[in-house]
C-alpha cells in the first residue's frame, strides 16, 4: 500500500551560503540533498548557492567540482535538466577567516548577487568545515553584519562535532550565542533527519496504547545500539583524537534516548519538544570516577575480517598514533534520576569494524509471571520486545509469545512486523533534505538547542575523564568483524540480563 505523503510548501526566497564548499560533507550530502529538494520541487522560487572557498575558485570550477559529487554520491539518477538548473544557481565566493578583509569583500559581494537574483535578503548560512572554522566564521559573519536580521531571517547551520566536551561545548556555545540569537542557530545531527527516528515521535504520541505501559512499571530495561561494520579508514587524523564515545553518543545515540525517554511534549512544536529532551538528558545520573568505570567498556578492534573486506589493526591505520588508547568501542549503562524512569537501565553500545551494520532501541518489557503456564512446553519463549529499527530493514517489531496450533498448550515466541518499505513508497534520500528544508522554513524541532548539546556531554564526562586516567588500563580488544568485546556482554549480563540478539 503507498500513501501519499503530506504536501509541502516551498520555502521563502532565500541564499543558500556553505562555508567548506570544496569538502566531503558538502559533495556528499549537502548538495545531493539540494538536488533531491529541486527534485521534489521544495527549494525556493528565487535561490542562490554560494559556495565559500578559503583559496579562489572560479565559480565554473566549483560547478564541475559539485557535479562530478553529485553523479558520485547520488541517491537517485541524476536528471541532468534538474541538475543544470541547481548547478546555475552556485556562485563560487573566497573568503577566509583568518583574513577579515575577505569577509568585508564576501558582504558586498553577497548583497549584489541578492540583488541580481532577487532572492531578497534570508540567509542560510551552513558551516560545512572541521570545527575548528565554526567560531572564527561566526564571529567574521557577525562582525560584518551579515548575521543581522533586519527584516529578513539569518540563519546558522552549525555541523557536529559541537564541541569534544564539556568545557569546549559550552564555549562554542558562548562563542555563538555572543554573535547570533539562539532562534538562528541550527546545530545539526543528522540522526534527527532519518525517517525511523522522527518516527519515534510519532509512535510513541500518535498512538494510545504505548504511553501508559511506557514507565519503570512495565519496561525492564531499554538497549540501544548503534553497531556499524564500517573502520576507521582514512579517518584517522580526526578518529584517533575523537573516538567512538564522542563521535557518537552524546549527538547520535542521545537523540535516540531522548526521544525514547522524554516526557510527552505539551505540543508539537519546537520549543515544547525540545525542552523535553533536554530535561531527560539533564535527568541521566551523573556518575562518580569509579561509577564511570564499573558502568561501562571500552575497546578497541584488532586485525580481522568483515564480510570479505580485511580490516588492519586499529593501530596501523593511517593517522592513527601506534600506542593509541582510543575507544572504537563504547558501552555504557546509564540510569536516569527521574519519577518515569527510576531503576531501569539503559544499556547503549557503539562501535566501528563489527560484524554487522545495525542500529536499533529496543525496548524489554517486564516478563510476565510465568506461574499459569509454569509446567508448559516452551519451544522458543520469546522476551517481550519492541524494537524500533532505524537501519536496516526500517521499521517496528513486537515479540510476544503465543500458543503453538495443537490440542495442547505449547508456548513460542513470535513476531509482529511494520517494514516501511511494505506500506510506503519512500524515495531514496541522503536524510539531510528534511533537516535542510525545516531550515529554510524556519522550523528548529529537528535541531539541538544549546541546553540539550550541554546536557549531553555533561552525561558523558565522567567516562570521558574516568578512561582518560585509565590510559591503556581497561581498553578490550576485539577481533574485527565480531560482536565488540566480551566485557560489553559482562556489563549487561551482571544484572541477569543479555544484549538481544539480531534477526
Ligand atoms: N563528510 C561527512 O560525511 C560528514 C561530515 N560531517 C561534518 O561536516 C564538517 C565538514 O566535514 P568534511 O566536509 O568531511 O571536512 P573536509 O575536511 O572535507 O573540509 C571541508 C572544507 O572546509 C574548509 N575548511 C577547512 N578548515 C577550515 C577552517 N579552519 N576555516 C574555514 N574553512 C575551512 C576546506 O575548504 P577550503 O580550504 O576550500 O576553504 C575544506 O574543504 C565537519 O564538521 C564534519 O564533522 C558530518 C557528518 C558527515
Ligand atoms: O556522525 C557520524 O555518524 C556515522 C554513522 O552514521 P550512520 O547514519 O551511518 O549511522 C559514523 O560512521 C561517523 O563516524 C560519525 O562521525
Amino acid at each position: 500500500m503507498t500513501k501519499p505523503s503530506a504536501k509541502k510548501h516551498k520555502p521563502e526566497s532565500c541564499s543558500f551560503v556553505i562555508f567548506g564548499a570544496t569538502g566531503d560533507l558538502t559533495h556528499r550530502l549537502v548538495l545531493p540533498a539540494l538536488y533531491n529538494l529541486a527534485a521534489a520541487d521544495l527549494l525556493p522560487e528565487k535561490f542562490c548557492v554560494v559556495g565559500v572557498a578559503r583559496k579562489g575558485m572560479s565559480s565554473d570550477e566549483m560547478r564541475e567540482s559539485l557535479l562530478a559529487g553529485l553523479k558520485k554520491y547520488k541517491t537517485r539518477p541524476v536528471d541532468d535538466e534538474i541538475a543544470k538548473r541547481l548547478l546555475e544557481c552556485v556562485t563560487c565566493i573566497e573568503a577566509d577567516p583568518s583574513d577579515p578583509a575577505s569577509f568585508d569583500a564576501m558582504a558586498e559581494r553577497l548583497h549584489k548577487l541578492e540583488t541580481n537574483r532577487q532572492t531578497g535578503g534570508n540567509r542560510l548560512f551552513y558551516l560545512a568545515t572541521p570545527p575548528t572554522g565554526f567560531a572564527p566564521i561566526a564571529k567574521q559573519l557577525g562582525r560584518t553584519g551579515m548575521l543581522k536580521e533586519n527584516g529578513y531571517w539569518r540563519r546558522l547551520v552549525v555541523e557536529k562535532p559541537f564541541g569534544t566536551d564539556l568545557a569546549s561545548a559550552k564555549a562554542l556555545n558562548g562563542e555563538l550565542l555572543s554573535i547570533a540569537e539562539e532562534h538562528q542557530i541550527y546545530r545539526i545531527d543528522h540522526y534527527l533527519g532519518k525517517e525511523t527516528v522522527q518516527n519515534i515521535l510519532v509512535l510513541r504520541f500518535a498512538n494510545g496504547m504505548f504511553e501508559p505501559i511506557w514507565n519503570r512499571n512495565h519496561i525492564d530495561h531499554i538497549q540501544i545500539t548503534v553497531d556499524e561494520k564500517l573502520d576507521v579508514g582514512h579517518r584517522g587524523s580526526f578518529y584517533d583524537a575523537t573516538g567512538a564515545l564522542r563521535d557518537m553518543v552524546p549527538n547520535h545515540l542521545f537523540q535516540l534516548l531522548s526521544l525514547v525517554a522524554m516526557e510527552p511534549p505539551a505540543k508539537f512544536e519546537a520549543h515544547a519538544v525540545r525542552s523535553a529532551k533536554a530535561e531527560v538528558l539533564a535527568a541521566i545520573q551523573t556518575e562518580t570516577e569509579a561509577e564511570a568505570l564499573k558502568n561501562s567498556v571500552r575497546g578497541q578492534y584488532q586485525a580481522g575480517k568483515s564480510g570479505d573486506n580485511d580490516i588492519p589493526d586499529y593501530r596501523k591505520t593511517e593517522d592513527v598514533k601506534p600506542d593509541s588508547t582510543t575507544e572504537t568501542y563504547a558501552a555504557l549503562r546509564l540510569t536516569i534520576d527521574n519519577w518515569r524512569w527510576a531503576g531501569v537501565p539503559f544499556y547503549l553500545r557503539t562501535g566501528k569494524a563489527l560484524g554487522m551494520k545495525r542500529t536499533e532501541v529496543a525496548i524489554k518489557f517486564k516478563q510476565a509471571p510465568f506461574a499459569m503456564f509454569r509446567d508448559t512446553p516452551v519451544d522458543n519463549l520469546s522476551q517481550n520486545y519492541l524494537v524500533i529499527a532505524v537501519e536496516p530493514n526500517e521499521g517496528i517489531t513486537l515479540q510476544f509469545n503465543t500458543k503453538v496450533p495443537g490440542p495442547t498448550i505449547n508456548i513460542d515466541g513470535v513476531e509482529m512486523k511494520f517494514r516501511y518499505k511494505d506500506y510506503f513508497q519512500v524515495e531514496p534520500s541522503t536524510g539531510y533534505e528534511t533537516l535542510i528544508y525545516d531550515c529554510m522554513i524556519g522550523d528548529n524541532i529537528l535541531f539541538q538547542r544549546a541546553d540539550s548539546v550541554e546536557a549531553g556531554w555533561q552525561a558523558v564526562q565522567p567516562f570521558l575523564d574516568a578512561w582518560k586516567k585509565a590510559g591503556a588500563r581497561g581498553l578490550e580488544p576485539y577481533k574485527a568483524g565480531s560482536e565488540g568485546p566480551d566485557a560489553a556482554d559482562q556489563l549487561i549480563e551482571r544484572d541477569g540480563r543479555s544484549w538481544r540478539k539480531f534477526g
